[in-house]
C-alpha cells in the first residue's frame, strides 16, 4: 500500500506502475473517492465546529432562545449521525482499492509482460559434463528406493511427495545447513508455524489476489501460509518498534502450502512443485532508507547465492521485470539453479525489496532518530527451499554408478558421508 498523500501527489508515476505491472485498478475511480471522503470529511468537521458553537450559547441564552438552540443542536447531531453509514462506506471503498495500488519499481527494472522478459545478469558455476548418460531426479530416486510415489499419491493426491531412507535425510540436512549458514551470517533463526489468520496475508500483499493459492482451514478462521513471509511479516504488526532495535533479520524455517492452481499441467512430476514443502526464509526489517534496504537486498541475495555455491550448484541470477515481479516489489531478483535433465535453470530462489509498502498495510513502524513515526522498509529471500533444491543436487552430483556424492559443505549434517545411495 502507498501512503495516499504520496498517490495524490504522483498519480502519474502511480499510473505508470499501474501499467507496466498490469494491476487491473482504475486509479481515477481512487482519486475520486478520496476527494468524496475529504469533502464529506470537511462537511462533518464544519458541522461538528457549528454544533459546538451552538451548544456554547446555551447556557447564556434567554428562556426563549434556549429551546430553539437546543433544537438546533438536536437536528445537527441526527445529520451528523445519519452522515456515518456513508463516511463508513467511503473508507471502506477507498482502503479496498488502496490496498491494489501497486509499488513503483526501481528505475533498473527491465519493462515486461511475464518472466520471459527477465533479464539474466550473470551465471555463476560450469553445468557438469557427464560421461554416462545422466538420470533425472525422479529415476535417481526410484533407483536407490529413496521415493514411494504411487503409495503418497493413494495418501495424498497429486502434487505429494514422500522422501525415504537417505533421502529423507538430505532434505533435513539441507535445511539445517541453510538454517545453520544464516544464522552465522547474523540472521536470527526462527521455526514458525504456515497457520495464520487471514489478516496477516493482507498485511504481507499476498491478499487480494492471491487467494486461489492459499488453503483455507474449514471451520476456523485460519490459513494455510505459502511462506514463512507471511507470520515474519505480521510478528510485529501495529507496533511501535525503537529504531535502535532495527534491522531485524530472521532466518525463519517453516513448512508451506500452495495450492498452485493456474500451475496445472506443469511440473507435475516429482519435486519441483509441490502442494507441501519446507522453506528456510530470510526476512529483514530495516529502516526507511532506501540505500541501507538495497544494501539488505545485496546480503540477502549474496547469502542465497553463498548456500548455493555451497552445495556446488551451478546458477544465474535474473533480474525479474515488471510483469513479473508483483504488486508491491520495487525490486526483485530470482536466482536459477541448472537442472541437467532439462538442461535449463529452474529457480530455486527469490529476492524481493518492497520498500514499505509491505509495512504500511502491516502497521509496521519505527521511531527514527529524529522522534519521528515512520513505516518500516522490508525484504525476503529463500534461504533454501526443499524438496525444489534437491531436483539440481542429486542431478547435478550423481555418479555414473548411481550413487550422489555430496558436497563438503553438508558432509557435517549427513553424518559425514561422502556419498549417498548404493552403486
Ligand atoms: N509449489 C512449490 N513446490 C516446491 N517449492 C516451491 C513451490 N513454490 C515455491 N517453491 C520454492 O520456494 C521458493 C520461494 O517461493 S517464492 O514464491 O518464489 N518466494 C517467496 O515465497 C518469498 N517469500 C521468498 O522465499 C521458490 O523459489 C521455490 O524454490
Amino acid at each position: 500500500m502507498l501512503d495516499l498523500k504520496f498517490i495524490r501527489e504522483n498519480a502519474g508515476a502511480v499510473q505508470r506502475a499501474i501499467e507496466v505491472k498490469r494491476v487491473s485498478l482504475d486509479l481515477n475511480e481512487l482519486l475520486r473517492l478520496d476527494r468524496d471522503l475529504v469533502a464529506l470529511k470537511q462537511r462533518v468537521e464544519a458541522m461538528q465546529t457549528e454544533r459546538n458553537a451552538n451548544a456554547k450559547l446555551v447556557p447564556r441564552a434567554t428562556p426563549e432562545e434556549r429551546s430553539a438552540l437546543i433544537q438546533k443542536g438536536k437536528d445537527l447531531a441526527e445529520e451528523l449521525k445519519a452522515l456515518e453509514p456513508a463516511l463508513r462506506a467511503h473508507d471502506e471503498q477507498l482502503r479496498h482499492l488502496l490496498l491494489r495500488v501497486p509499488n513503483i519499481p526501481h528505475a533498473t527494472v527491465p519493462i515486461g509482460a511475464d518472466d520471459g522478459d527477465n533479464v539474466e545478469l550473470r551465471r555463476e558455476g560450469t553445468p557438469p559434463e557427464f560421461a554416462f548418460t545422466p538420470l533425472d531426479h525422479v529415476e535417481l530416486l526410484e533407483r536407490q528406493g529413496w521415493s514411494d510415489p504411487e503409495r503418497v499419491a493413494r495418501v495424498s493426491g497429486s502434487r505429494s511427495y514422500l522422501l525415504k531412507g537417505e533421502a529423507a535425510l538430505l532434505e533435513m540436512a539441507v535445511l539445517m545447513f541453510a538454517l545453520d549458514f544464516l544464522n552465522g551470517r547474523g540472521l536470527t533463526p526462527l521455526s514458525t508455524t504456515a497457520l495464520v489468520r487471514p489478516e496477516t496475508l493482507m498485511a504481507s500483499g499476498h491478499f487480494p489476489g492471491g487467494e486461489d493459492q492459499v488453503y483455507k482451514i474449514e471451520g476456523d478462521d485460519l490459513m494455510l501460509a505459502g511462506t514463512a513471509e507471511v507470520p515474519v511479516n505480521s510478528l510485529y504488526a501495529g507496533e511501535q518498534l525503537a529504531g535502535e532495535t532495527l534491522p531485524l533479520a530472521f532466518a525463519a524455517i517453516s513448512a508451506a502450502f500452495r495450492s498452485e492452481a493456474g500451475s496445472a499441467g506443469r511440473d507435475v512430476r516429482g519435486l519441483i512443485r509441490v502442494h507441501e514443502f519446507r522453506k528456510v526464509e530470510q526476512y529483514v526489517i530495516c529502516r526507511a532508507d532506501e540505500a541501507e534496504a538495497l544494501k539488505w537486498f545485496g546480503a540477502i541475495l549474496a547469502n542465497a547465492e553463498a548456500i548455493l555455491a555451497a552445495l556446488e550448484l551451478p546458477y544465474r541470477v535474473v533480474q525479474n521485470c515488471t510483469g513479473d515481479m508483483g504488486a508491491g516489489k520495487v525490486l526483485m531478483y530470482d536466482i536459477e539453479a541448472w537442472v541437467p535433465s532439462e538442461a535449463q535453470y529452474r529457480e530455486t530462489h527469490s529476492c524481493s525489496y518492497l520498500g514499505d509498502w509491505q509495512a504500511r498495510r502491516t502497521g509496521l513502524r519505527y521511531r527514527g532518530e529524529d522522534g519521528k513515526l515512520q513505516f518500516a522498509h522490508t525484504l525476503n529471500n529463500t534461504g533454501i527451499a526443499t524438496p525444489r533444491i534437491l531436483v539440481p543436487l542429486l542431478e547435478n552430483h550423481q555418479q555414473a554408478d548411481g550413487t550422489v556424492r555430496v558436497p563438503a559443505a553438508l558432509q557435517p549434517y549427513l553424518g559425514g558421508r561422502a556419498v549417498l545411495g548404493r552403486p
